[in-house]
């Protein structure tokens, strides 16, 4: 530092000591000239100084960013050549591959007519008699966890890369598909090490990437979501249908599915496991916790701004496959045998396609199965494809292994003549391990080069106080937050069931055919004994339109289509139907709610609950008179309009809607939602061993989601280190113009009041917050509630608040027929239906005229 001091300081002590010398010159010019050069000096040497540290940590701060940028675009370059030598090795080894897997003998079956290497099965049928299958690789009985997922490995890299994966276990009940694809806490499946092995390459890339978790099942040829619990109680709410799309590029999308947004592995394996628990499982002949469904992972990952990635969205199916089974063999019955047909049924889909894609066909037959349009834009192509065939080498399954093994070649290409000759396939070994070779140094130079990037970085860091981005990162950084925005789906199709009127919805059976639910199971014929299958089959009787009152279903819904659903859970009673386990099912409740078709009669109600319903209506009244701006028409007609772009609700922070939650001092539109009520009744049956609690119940058409999505909403509070407060802040105000609400023409306060005022008709006992039945549908939604924190999620992200379940805020209760609600009401209640009626009617008018029908066509219709 004493070196760079400029000259004037460097003499400074020099001439002040001279000066010292000379104290007979003391005068207060003297001193007012020492002064003036200590300021000038102090001055000059401190700004020249900064500047100069300024400068060369500019200068320092400069060359080290461009030092990144220069390796940015290096390690760039080497991820497009591992991509491109991957893609090679893996196209040299076929997209499409399939292994074979023999589970370990127990000891005491000795005899085993399976022999197997590592790429043949040898099947001893008779004592002369064998039959060779050959595979792409066979894991013998004592291979390990950790040798199928080094055959994985390289499609879990491509996933990476930006290529679409599938990977399959089929096979027999019991050989061992859950083990491969779940695996044990001390040997994980591949679901865990490829979770894992993403994350790892993510966590080592220079590229920002957001993963994102679903989880479903398609069971008896339906499509559930296993992070949603499902109905299986008549007070539960309906899960909405999964309704498959394909878009113009043909990439498939699941509108309904829940979809989180995953950081780290910890957090997929919570939600994992709370899927697993959701998952359809039974005893059978075979296994004792058999899967009864196919259970499907998808991991969908994007990045963007990364142009040697093949797409920025790409995802990776992981399957169990449902077992496959003879029904002659298992001797099923009743519900196991559907289970079984439908499982079967789409196995022979998927067959079918793979076998297509393998023929290269001009058609490829995925529309046959559920199974097969999920899988569509995941399967064939230029995506990685793996199936992981599952034998067992006892005996007694000899004709299940021909089965899965005759399966197998049907998908393998090995039998289509493609099969190389020796000389062949040494020539394709030895280009594959140049390959090999090749894509471990082109890894290697790039991990050294991530390292120097991260080495750099921290140091820019430390000189800059932030991390570099290069402008194109910083531009990637907002698009992300805009991509995991909610697509606004503005060219779907619209549904019938979201826009028209109910005469021109669908009905119950259209929706039926629509959403694929399978009748064949249903009967509703002799056999209901049970006070389990009596309880259902009231269920479906005597509830018609259950509706769900939150943002997304409309003021008359679409609870035909919920109706549909719901029916899939009821079952005839039979000696094998009673053991397919769902997390939450009916058998294991012993509270059980009737909807009844009583008349609505009070025998509990709170004191004071009268007032409190007046309270609330006039508080509604209130409400309505200060809505301001627009016509009810108005507000009818963008409601419409707003309905099909709000249908979808991926589970995206700022889709979900407002939450009912404790209202606070100032929001009054949350209050709104809890305040806007009216008089839909409905008598309820606590069936506790002999009590029978009948209860009264008011519903709300206020504003607010089901209880389910109420848990999504936990579930993302839970997964993100958001507060409630927080995420609630972001979303649409139910009083703001563009609300995704219906308009709450039909049952709102303002028919109370005017049954009230005009007609003298007195709403106000309708009213019942702290009635038994709210503690008793509470509990019913306890199982719900415990199981979010039983999937250890973060607890330090749970919302400070903490919300009590209750009757008017959590169950959307289901409704009675229409006709009932009719005659439950007042005479303002049939004056606001009529008055709807006209509306849609006008507004049908307008549409058609819209599509250019004018006046002289319903003058037409009217002569
Ligand atoms: N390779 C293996 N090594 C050790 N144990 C195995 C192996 N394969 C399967 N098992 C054991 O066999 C039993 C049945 O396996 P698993 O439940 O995975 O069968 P599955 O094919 O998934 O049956 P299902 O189709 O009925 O669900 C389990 O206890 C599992 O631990």
């Amino acid at each position: 530092m004493e070196g760079r001091r400029p000259k004037p300081v460097r003499d400074l002590p020099e001439t002040i000591h001279s000066l010292l010398g000379l104290k007979s010159h003391l005068t207060s010019a003297w001193v007012k000239s020492v002064c003036n050069i200590v300021k000038n000096v102090s001055s000059s040497e401190i700004s020249s100084s900064s500047k100069e540290e300024d400068d060369s940590a500019f200068i320092e701060v400069q060359s080290l960013r461009d030092k990144l940028y220069a390796l940015t675009v290096q390690v760039n370059d080497q991820s497009k050549q591992r991509r491109r030598i991957l893609n090679e090795f893996l196209d040299l080894k076929g997209n499409i591959r399939v292994f074979c897997r023999v589970k370990p003998l127990d000891s005491q079956n000795l005899r085993a007519p399976v022999a197997s290497d590592t790429r043949n099965v040898v099947l001893k049928l008779t004592e002369t008699k064998r039959k060779t299958y050959n595979f792409d690789r066979v894991f013998q009985p004592d291979s390990s966890q950790d040798d199928v997922f080094l055959e994985i490995e390289p499609v879990i890299k491509s996933v990476i890369d930006g290529y679409n994966a599938c990977i399959f276990a089929y096979g027999q009940t019991g050989t061992g598909k859950t083990y491969t694809m779940e695996g044990l806490p001390k040997s994980p499946g591949i679901v865990p090490r490829a979770i894992k092995g993403l994350f790892k390459q993510v966590e080592e890339s220079n590229h920002k990437f957001v993963i994102n978790f679903s989880m479903l099942e398609i069971y008896m040829g339906n499509l559930r979501d296993l992070l949603v619990s499902q109905a299986t109680k008549p007070i539960d709410p309906i899960p909405p249908s999964l309704l498959i799309h394909t878009d113009a590029k043909g990439e498939v999308d699941i509108e309904n599915l829940v979809t989180i947004k995953v950081k780290d592995f910890n957090q997929v394996f919570k939600l994992y496991k709370l899927g697993c628990r959701n998952r359809a499982t039974a005893s059978t002949n075979s296994n004792s916790a058999s899967s009864r469904s196919h259970c499907m992972i998808r991991v969908s990952i994007t990045c963007l701004g990364a142009p040697e990635r093949r797409r920025e969205t790409n995802k990776i199916w992981l399957v169990d496959l449902g077992g496959s089974e003879r029904v002659l063999k298992t001797r099923a019955t009743g519900r196991r045998f559907d289970e079984g047909k439908a499982i079967n049924l789409s196995l022979s889909a998927l067959g079918d396609v793979i076998n297509s894609l393998q023929r290269k066909n001009g058609h490829i037959p995925y529309r046959n199965s559920k199974l097969t349009q999920v899988l569509k834009d995941s399967l064939g192509q230029d995506s990685k494809t793996l199936m992981l065939v599952h034998i067992s080498p006892k005996e007694d399954d000899l004709c299940e292994t021909i089965c899965s093994l005759n399966f197998a070649t049907r998908a393998n290409n090995i039998h289509l003549g493609q099969d190389e000759s020796k000389e062949e396939q040494e020539k394709k070994e030895a280009v594959l391990m140049n390959l090999q070779n090749m894509m471990e140094k082109i890894e290697q130079e790039r991990e050294t080069t991530l390292k120097e990037i991260r080495y750099l970085n921290e140091r820019l860091e430390k000189l800059s106080g932030k991390p570099h981005f290069t402008e194109e990162e910083e531009e990637d950084e907002i698009r992300e937050e805009i991509q995991i925005t909610p697509k606004i789906p503005k060219n779907k199709s619209r549904r019938a069931s979201d826009v028209f009127p109910s005469f021109m919805r669908p009905t119950a059976s259209s929706n039926r055919r629509l959403s694929g639910t399978d009748f064949s199971v249903i009967s509703n014929g002799p056999g209901f004994k049970s006070r389990r299958n009596s309880m259902i089959s009231v269920r479906a009787e005597s509830v018609c339109l259950p509706v769900k009152k939150n943002g997304f279903d409309s003021a008359c819904g679409s609870s035909e289509r919920s109706v549909s659903k719901s029916i899939c859970f009821m079952r005839p009673n039979t000696a094998d139907d009673a053991a397919t386990v769902y997390s939450q099912d009916i058998s294991e409740c012993d509270i059980k709610l009737v909807v009844s078709e009583h008349k609505p009669k009070v025998l509990q109600m709170g004191p004071g609950s009268a007032n409190k319903s007046r309270s609330k209506i006039g508080f509604f009244e209130k409400n309505v008179n200060q809505k301001e701006g627009g016509t009810e028409f108005s507000r009818i007609n963008s409601w419409l309009h707003s309905q099909s772009e709000n249908r979808s609700y991926v589970l995206d922070k700022k889709r979900l809607p407002a939450t009912p939650f404790p209202a606070k001092p100032g929001r009054l539109s949350r209050d709104r939602s809890l305040d806007q009520s009216s008089t839909k009744r409905f008598t309820t049956e606590k069936i506790t061993g002999t009590e029978i609690v009948e209860e009264f119940k008011t519903e709300e058409t206020g504003i607010k989601p089901t209880p389910m999505l109420k848990d999504l909403f936990e579930l993302q509070c839970l997964c993100s280190s958001e507060t409630e407060d927080q995420i609630l802040s972001r979303y649409l105000n139910p009083d703001d113009e563009e609300s995704l609400y219906p308009p709450s023409l039909v049952y709102d306060g303002l028919s109370q009041h005017i049954d009230n005022v005009w007609f003298g008709v007195d709403h106000s006992s309708d009213w019942e917050q702290d009635s038994p039945a709210s503690i008793l549908l509470s509990e019913g939604k306890s199982d719900l509630k415990q199981l979010l924190p039983e999937t250890g999620l973060d607890q330090s992200h749970k919302p400070k608040s903490e919300r009590v379940l209750g009757f008017t805020e959590d169950v959307a209760p289901p409704l009675r027929r229409p006709q009932e609600i009719m005659g439950g009401r007042g005479k303002a209640h049939r004056f606001m239906r009529k008055l709807q009626a006209l509306c849609f009617r006008i507004l049908l008018g307008l549409g058609f005229i819209d599509v250019g029908y004018g006046n002289d066509f319903f003058n037409g219709l009217t002569k």
